[in-house]
């Protein structure tokens, strides 16, 4: 039995004010029958770590670097992550892939570095709208799957986050079919790839504009392990209504 995770990526959003909301979180959520995860900007992962101290609500980071330490101004290592108090890492998030020009071997070599590093290692994946349209979505994301996952992953090690890139931040999301039909596909892939043990205990979540509105529906889908979730993660009130959401399919489960 997979354990359903609701995942918030803060983005390059929130500052010391906003870190309030994990208190909130945690009072409204204290029985630890699904797992929490906030990401905020790594200026906060420190102090959102011994905020977030007492609470069953993990910390993780936003992205990281490949190599262990050096001569890379302005980036973070896995290990420093971890220092921080981080217990994953978001990694190929399209905006990184989009921003910063990650390709599916950068992804795989920081998902290497973050699961060395003790790390969860969050892959993300996801068609554009235009590969949607040209009726590509399967294949871009088996060609994603296939070159960021890391070798020895496992479900204690890595997560895969299903976000098309249309979806994202616009209030739009697949039919529970189309979200289906991929997740089904990555769970696939994933039995091919590390056996049916292995691939089937690796948790997918959905990503793309969940809210409270839409996230009963997102979680019933076969699958669907939990959420990656952006803007509406940054209030407690707005993610604790998906949490709550995720906490009744995990009692119906
Ligand atoms: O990482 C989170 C995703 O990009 C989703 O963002 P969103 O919930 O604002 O659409």
């Amino acid at each position: 039995m997979r354990r359903k995770l609701a995942a918030g990526n803060w983005k390059m959003n929130g500052d010391a004010a906003s870190l309030d909301m994990l208190d909130a979180l945690a009072e409204g959520h204290p029985g630890g029958l699904v797992d929490l995860l906030i990401c905020p900007p790594f200026t906060l992962l420190g102090a959102a770590a011994t905020r977030a101290d007492a609470s069953l609500i993990a910390i993780g980071g936003q992205d990281c670097h490949a190599a262990p330490s050096g001569a890379h101004t302005g980036d973070i290592s896995a290990a420093m992550l971890k220092d921080a108090g981080a217990r994953a890492v978001i990694l190929g998030h399209s905006e990184r892939r989009s921003d910063h020009g990650e390709t599916n071997d950068m992804v795989r070599a920081k998902a290497h570095a973050a699961i060395g590093a003790g790390l969860t290692a969050i892959i993300c994946v996801g068609e554009s709208l235009a590969e949607r349209e040209a009726g590509a979505t399967l294949e871009v994301i088996g060609a994603q799957l296939a070159a960021s996952l890391p070798d020895g992953a496992t479900g204690g090690n890595t997560v895969v986050a299903y976000e098309p890139c249309w979806a994202i931040g616009t209030g739009l999301t697949p039919s529970t079919g189309q979200i289906g039909e991929v997740h089904d596909f990555i769970r696939m892939q994933l039995e091919q790839r590390l056996g049916e043990e292995t691939g089937g205990a690796v948790r997918l979540l959905y990503g793309g504009s969940v809210k409270g509105a839409n996230a009963a529906e997102i979680f019933a889908v076969r699958n669907v392990d939990g959420a990656l979730v952006g803007g509406a993660s940054l209030k407690a009130e707005d993610f604790s209504a998906i949490v709550k959401a995720l906490e009744a399919e995990a009692k119906a489960s």
